[in-house]
């Protein structure tokens, strides 16, 4: 433990007075608004890493952090681990809104009344409620948020439980969410740090609620910190930036004298069909990987129905033996530590070399019991079990093509971790099928991707985050970055719906960038199988939006 005046922010960063003055913040609850790549999430990570060194959250209280996807809470936390250890990294519960209220049902669910009650068993459904046995995604929140109204000791856990709360990309949070919050945490002593852009919200669609983080700070007392640099991006992708700023949010534009320097490139290629966008994109790829930018460093982004309006380039990516990964097709398993752990099993036992799928198997394998009845650690008995499968792996009579001979070896595996180990991964795995279900899927996608090419190592690559370009909504982008992202499509048959929404995701889409920005419109796209009576042949560029990287 040490004293709040001789911490200094890991990683050698250095913070802005208003990054360190709410990363130091011991009393008063805390709004953060900021641009892209202002540094956020690092600034949470650094909070929590405050926290935890100071004793200000003391053991064995917990700091809770609440984003709005699966992608945006598993990034916080590994960012967490990066920069305090795995040990503080225990004491930080980073879930989805979805996620957090599913876990008060599953704890208190006999305090849902009426005809929210719920049997133990109860199922989750993406559309169907049937009373009493089955709920959707949706009524998650509400549910929980019942819970909390008419239960104290449900209420009473949870502030006994948090004495700090992240709240991430808080522009995006629903009248629902916010009412959650308020039962949860107004009144009560848990201290909260809300970070959010007004300008990236992208969730009006789904009912994000106007003015939110004005309504926090009024309700919440909450002190403005805000923050004014960008991390992330070169000069020229800074000032394209500022330019739509300028329009978004006149207030929060730099001066342009901020903004000078030549790093960074911006391109606009306009194609006169899908067929010719996929080549031109692929080409570009190709130099970028060529100039040794790893795959995970390049992003290509599509405002919606990435599997229909990306099909043209993933066939040329593949042409050309380029991994890339459908974010759409592969959802969101990687974010599934069940699927993980199944996949770096076979990273390990497929290719020689993955130390990384390696140590984090170990760490994942091991986080639930380490030592068994014998008294010897898990760990090396999991280094016999994974020599064990490699060298089968690697006998002659083992067809390495064939989905149904990596089988029994993952059977073996799953049988060695245990059902309990499993079922510990996750709090969602420990009721109903989830764990059954997840399993099933990772096993189904590697059994597509095999069937692809026979060539386990490049099916792996291909359901990785870390060897594959991505294909990737916007709205699955949020808090991402990439050295190069090429956003495909700027068409207004894509970016439909309210100007200002489409502005946003716009928005959104170009600020991931680090130093390479391509965005792209074609003047046709064939028709693909699949797609709906909607679907346009001929396509409108979007002009307005394309103008902002004119003279930049
Ligand atoms: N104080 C700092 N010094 C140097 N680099 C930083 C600092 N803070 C953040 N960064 C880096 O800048 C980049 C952007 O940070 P981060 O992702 O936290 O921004 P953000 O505000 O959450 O962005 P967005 O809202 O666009 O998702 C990251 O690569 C991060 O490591």
């Amino acid at each position: 433990m040490i004293r709040a005046e001789d911490w200094v922010p890991v990683g050698g960063l250095s913070l802005e007075p208003n990054a360190l003055a709410a990363v130091t913040e011991t009393s008063e609850n805390v709004v953060v608004a900021a641009g892209p790549g202002a540094g956020k999430t690092e600034l949470l990570a650094q909070r929590a890493d405050f926290l935890f060194r100071t004793g200000s959250t003391r053991y064995p209280r917990r700091i809770l952090a609440i984003s709005f996807k699966v992608d945006a809470a598993r990034n916080l936390q590994s960012r967490v681990r990066l920069r305090s250890g795995s040990q503080y990294a225990e004491r930080f519960d980073s879930f989805t809104f979805h996620a957090f209220a599913k876990r008060l049902i599953d704890n208190y669910r006999p305090a849902l009344t009426g005809q929210n009650t719920l049997e133990p068993d109860y199922r989750v459904d993406a559309d169907t409620r049937i009373q009493g046995e089955q709920i959707t995604f949706n009524e998650f929140v509400p549910f929980a948020l019942e819970i909390l109204q008419n239960n104290v000791y449900a209420r009473g856990a949870l502030r006994q439980t948090y004495s700090h709360v992240f709240l991430d990309e808080f522009q995006d949070a629903t009248k629902e969410q916010y009412a959650f919050l308020k039962a949860a945490f107004m009144g009560g002593d848990a201290q909260l740090t809300a970070v959010g852009d007004v300008k990236q919200r992208i969730m009006t669609w789904a009912g994000a609620l106007e003015g939110v983080m004005d309504t926090f700070m009024a309700d919440f007392t909450a002190k403005p910190l805000p923050l004014y640099q960008n991390f992330r991006s070169n000069p020229r992708l800074r000032r394209m930036q500022n330019r739509m700023i300028l329009d978004m949010d006149p207030s929060a534009a730099s001066p342009d004298s901020d903004l000078m320097g030549d790093a960074g490139t911006i391109t606009v290629l306009r194609f006169s069909s899908a067929e010719d966008e996929a080549i031109g994109v692929a080409e570009q790829i190709t130099e970028w990987l060529a100039a040794a930018t790893p795959p995970s460093e390049i992003a290509v982004l599509i405002r919606n129905q990435v599997s229909l309006v990306g099909a043209s380039l993933g066939a040329e990516l593949a042409a050309r033996g380029i991994a890339y990964r459908n974010e759409h097709d592969s959802q969101d398993l990687t974010a599934e530590p069940a699927a993980a752990l199944v996949l770096n099993y076979l990273r390990v036992v497929a290719d020689e070399r993955r130390p990384d799928a390696y140590a984090e198997l170990m760490r994942m394998a091991s986080r639930t019991s380490d030592v068994d009845s014998q008294g010897e650690v898990l760990d090396s008995r999991l280094r016999r079990v994974l020599s064990q499968a490699r060298s089968a792996a690697r006998a002659e009579s083992f067809d390495r093509t064939s989905f149904a001979s990596w089988m029994p070896l993952i059977r073996t595996f799953l049988k060695f971790i245990s059902r309990p180990v499993l079922n510990a991964l996750s709090p969602s795995y420990q009721q109903g099928s989830r764990l059954d279900d997840v399993l099933k899927a990772v096993l189904n996608s590697f059994n597509k991707e095999l069937a692809l090419d026979g060539n386990p190592v490049a099916a792996l690559n291909r359901l990785s985050e870390e060897d594959a370009v991505r294909l990737i909504t916007i709205h699955k982008c949020k808090g991402m970055e990439f050295e190069k992202v090429v956003v495909l499509g700027v068409e207004a048959d894509l970016f439909f719906g309210k100007p200002a929404d489409a502005m946003s995701e716009y928005f959104v889409a170009i600020s991931r960038a680090k130093d390479d920005l391509v965005v792209t419109c074609a003047a046709t796209r064939t028709k693909p199988p699949g797609a709906n009576s909607r679907w346009s042949e001929k396509r409108t560029p979007y002009e307005s939006l394309l103008a902002y990287t004119d003279e930049i």
